[in-house]
């Protein structure tokens, strides 16, 4: 019996890592969940796993919920309540699918505390990925991915020497818009940008997708927990997301993971590793698809992808001021406040001012998440 705690478990990872649960109630046990504002749907997650800890986003709301769940969940809020999730209970894995930095804090602590991580929250280890891979190595802690392409070349990695790899490569659906030139891109709405052609997910991610930052994310993620160089990774565009990623090897040979786009499959693998399980995903026929698409990525009509590859190579601060810009931006566009192509122009307005901290600690990390927010803000 595997005992599991969910940073953001009323959203798109968070609900379906409890789909998880229910398909192997054997398996699984939950002793913690938290979420952000979704109290129904919290309520009713308490009521079903009986978790002995659950977190809201503030203290009116936690009071709101405390007569509602079982007598044996204790109640917190904020993020010294996400902290208690991640760290305060007898959970082997913490599965860390809250949206965003804010994700930060509560993984360290869960690595503190030994914990295994899967990790969906790729903003984490943009933030301030040389601290959180280094503290889990200090620990003793595997940080097993969710994310579809990490669970990808992960797999692809197995029983490999790793000094054999030559590169990886990760696959990018293209997102909402990939038909689109760049001036088409000027008039499109925030409802066709949460219209992801493969994949259901959370609005921020979906519109990641579209601008091509989610690729950008990846890339940089994939650099912490694969330990490569930037050179060493590459993105291809593949529209149908069936190839989740690939490895190739010294000797020319590539080994890919495919399958249909259903997220329950790698993050039960994460739960899971090394052993595997029956899925409720769709089986994969290459028959019935017939045909698979690949195009080489085009950096400028996807900018984004560009400046997250020069901020990976520059290190230090500059990942995290560009998250933090996008965070920003991405919460605007999605608000109506501004174009979909302003999402970019932001970003490049932080990346232009920013003052880049060589190795910085999680004081000068934080520091510069602020000042990046404050300045994307009024842009
Ligand atoms: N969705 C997907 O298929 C994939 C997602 N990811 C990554 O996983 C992460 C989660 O994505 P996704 O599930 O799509 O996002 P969603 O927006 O669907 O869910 C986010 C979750 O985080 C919670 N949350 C947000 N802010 C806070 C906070 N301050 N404190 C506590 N909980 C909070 C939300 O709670 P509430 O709704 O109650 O407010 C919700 O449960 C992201 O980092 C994303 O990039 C990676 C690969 C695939
Ligand atoms: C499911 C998943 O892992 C997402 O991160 C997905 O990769 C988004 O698809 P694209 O970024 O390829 O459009
Ligand atoms: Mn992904």
């Amino acid at each position: 019996m595997k005992k599991i705690a969910i940073l953001g478990s009323t959203g798109s990872i968070g609900t379906q890592t409890l789909d998880v649960v229910d398909m192997h109630p054997e398996h699984f046990q939950v002793e913690a969940l938290a979420a952000g504002g979704n109290t129904d749907l919290l309520i009713e997650q308490a009521r079903r796993y009986q978790p002995k800890k659950i977190s809201v986003g503030s203290k009116e709301l936690a009071d709101k919920i405390a007569p509602h769940v079982p007598a044996g969940t204790k109640v917190y809020y904020g993020s010294e309540g996400l902290i208690e999730v991640a760290a305060g209970t007898d959970a082997d894995t913490v599965v860390t699918a809250v949206v965003g930095s804010v994700g930060l804090e509560s993984t360290l602590a869960a690595i503190e505390s030994g914990k295994q991580i899967g990790l969906a929250n790729k903003e984490t280890l943009v933030t301030a990925g040389h601290i959180v891979m280094e503290r889990a190595v200090a620990k003793g802690v595997s940080i097993l991915p969710v994310d579809s392409e990490h669970s990808a070349i992960f797999q692809c990695l197995n029983g490999e020497n790793r000094s054999s790899v030559a590169g990886i490569t990760l696959t990018a659906s293209g997102g909402s818009f990939r038909h689109l030139t760049r001036e088409q891109l000027q008039q499109v709405t925030v409802e066709d940008a949460l219209k992801h052609p493969n994949w259901s997910m959370g609005s921020k991610i979906t519109i990641d997708s579209a601008t091509m930052v989610n690729k950008g994310l990846e890339v940089i993620e994939a650099h912490w927990l694969f330990g490569l160089d930037y050179e060493q990774i590459d993105v291809l565009l593949h529209p149908e997301s069936i190839i989740h990623s690939y490895v190739e090897f010294e000797d020319t040979s590539i080994i890919a993971q495919l399958g249909t786009p259903d997220m329950r499959v790698p993050i039960q693998y994460a739960l899971t590793y090394p052993d595997r399980m029956p899925s409720p995903a769709k089986r994969l026929s290459l028959a019935q698809i017939g045909q698979l698409h690949f195009r080489e990525m085009d950096m400028d009509r996807f900018p984004c992808l560009r400046m997250a590859y020069e901020c990976g190579k520059m290190g230090g601060t500059a990942t995290t001021a560009f998250n933090a810009a996008n965070e920003v931006a991405v919460a605007r566009f999605l608000r109506k406040e501004i174009s979909f192509l302003k999402i970019e122009d932001i970003i490049a307005s932080v990346l232009e001012a920013h003052q880049n901290v060589d190795n910085p600690d999680l004081e000068q990390i934080a520091a510069c998440d602020q000042d990046s927010r404050k300045l994307a803000s009024v842009l």
